[in-house]
């Protein structure tokens, strides 16, 4: 979208804001080593959360952590961008954007791990006890 289309409303406008989304996405994706590592995570527990047969509220649970994850990772890469934007230099200002951004991914990721234990161990649990119980 170009600065004068700014002032402008309207489908046309809505439908590029879409192609310009998955512009950053698809950036974010090929450049960017921590949201591959994100996304190979999520993958495994999704394919994990299918093999337990996860319920319904398993599967919306999982899927917002996911969700939050990744859209973090995602918003933690544009403030790194926008702070190499406003310098290359060293600055102690610049260093603690983009700790405190990396912050907020590690924060998530703290609460999404303990959520995913408590996701995933009593299925499993109960799998090795099916599996492995008459052994
Ligand atoms: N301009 C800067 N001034 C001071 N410290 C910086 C600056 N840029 C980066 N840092 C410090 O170095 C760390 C690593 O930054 P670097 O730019 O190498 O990677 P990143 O921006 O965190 O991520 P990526 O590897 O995806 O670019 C930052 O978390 C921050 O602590």
């Amino acid at each position: 979208m170009g600065l004068q289309d700014r002032q402008k409303r309207g489908f046309r406008r809505f439908i590029r804001s879409f192609a310009y989304a998955i512009e950053g996405l698809k950036h974010v994706i090929k450049k960017e080593q921590n949201m591959f590592v994100h996304i190979g995570f999520a993958i495994i527990t999704i394919l994990f959360a299918w093999m337990l047969d996860f319920p319904i509220l398993h599967w919306m649970i999982l899927l917002l952590v996911i969700g939050g994850m990744l859209s973090l990772e995602i918003m933690n890469t544009a403030i790194e961008r926008t702070v190499d934007l406003i310098t290359e230099e060293y600055h102690p200002l610049a260093k603690r954007a983009k700790d405190i951004a990396a912050s907020a991914v590690f924060v998530f990721g703290i609460f999404a791990a303990i959520i995913g234990i408590l996701l995933f161990l009593p299925p499993l649990i109960e799998w090795f006890q099916i599996v492995f119980g008459g052994v």
